[in-house]
């Protein structure tokens, strides 16, 4: 398929010369905040791909908060400080937690004056209980399984600058939400939105996802390599998390290892491809951003959006 025409694309080389020459190199400590959520993160991508990116965000968040300065001065307001919102999409399984875990720390490290969180939008998906009493067992992660007008609630609020704001909590060590849990945003002024449907367009709002995020990337992949992705995660919770007799793979961690394999292959196959093909995919055009990935969760291109 050929790019979009509203899109600048940069192979990994282009990209990487847009790192600035001045950057300071990363300290020992967050080097290990990145190993330490996941160690199979290439150093070398940080530092081609990451750094240019964060400087780039830096920019965009200047400008965002000298425009809601003065925009608040237009309209006689006293200034607050308006949280720049960073949504990241893309398929279950492509890596776009651990892309957003990632921007947090180096976030943290480029811009140590700003206030950073991170927020991942399947703390709205409905309970496994509701998802039982509506029939959507099967349809976790399609947009009607999500109670998409609490999570415009929860962007308004954050938007809106309330002193405290709670977010649900999802467990995929559960594969439920966790009752009586929540994440607590305070006063952010960057905050991540991580969730494969960031860009989706809303079935039943007014207001979408995308009316309240400022800069939005979507991490892609071929399906195929984003199924052995899926699978070999699944088989690393098969030794981990699905072992706790409340999982909803619990059966299968303790049962015959290739019928549990089997299983991944096909809830990847009839659930999350269906999901990405019909729902996360015709959203991608929408981003500002887009990262591909190929072998080994190596970036080879970037398209970024011209206007
Ligand atoms: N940059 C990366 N380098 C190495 N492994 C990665 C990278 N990004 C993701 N992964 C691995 O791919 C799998 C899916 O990533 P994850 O961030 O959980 O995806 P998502 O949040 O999109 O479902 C996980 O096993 C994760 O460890
Ligand atoms: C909770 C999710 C919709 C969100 O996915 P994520 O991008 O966080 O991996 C997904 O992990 C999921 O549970 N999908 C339903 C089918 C399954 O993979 O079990």
């Amino acid at each position: 398929m050929s790019d979009p025409i509203n899109y600048n694309a940069f192979t990994r080389d282009q990209w990487k010369a847009f790192a600035n020459a001045a950057t300071l190199p990363l300290t020992q400590e967050s080097l290990r905040q990145i190993k330490a959520f996941n160690d199979r993160i290439s150093l070398q991508d940080v530092q081609d791909i990451y750094i240019p990116l964060i400087h780039l965000l830096r920019l965009q968040v200047k400008h965002y908060q000298l425009l809601q300065r003065d925009k608040a001065s237009f309209l006689h307001q006293k200034p607050r400080r308006v949280p720049f919102i960073i949504g990241i999409a893309g398929s279950v399984a492509v890596g776009k937690s651990t892309a957003a875990r990632l921007l947090e720390v180096l976030l943290n490290h480029y811009l140590p004056n700003q206030r950073i969180q991170l927020i991942t939008t399947d703390g709205f998906l409905y309970s496994n209980q509701e998802l039982k009493q509506r029939n959507l067992m099967a349809r976790k992660g399609f947009p009607e399984s999500y109670d998409m007008s609490a999570l415009i609630r929860f962007l308004n609020a954050v938007k809106g600058g309330e002193p405290l704001i709670k977010a649900p909590v999802y467990s995929h060590k559960v594969y439920d939400i966790v009752p009586d849990q929540f994440d607590y945003i305070v006063h952010p002024d960057i905050l991540i939105v991580e969730g494969i449907n960031t860009l989706q367009l809303p079935t039943n709002e007014q207001i979408y996802v995308s009316d309240f995020t400022d800069f939005s990337i979507y991490v892609d992949a071929d399906p195929t390599l984003i199924e052995s992705w899926f699978l070999e995660r699944f088989e690393l919770l098969l030794e981990t998390a699905f072992q706790d007799p409340v999982n909803y793979y619990y059966p299968y961690a303790i049962g015959d290892h290739d019928r549990a394999m089997a299983k991944g292959r096909q809830v990847w196959h009839d659930i999350d491809l269906k999901n990405l093909e019909e729902y996360i995919l015709p959203t991608r055009n929408r981003a500002d951003m887009i990262i591909h990935k190929t072998f080994h969760h190596r970036v080879d291109r970037l398209l970024l959006r011209k206007y």
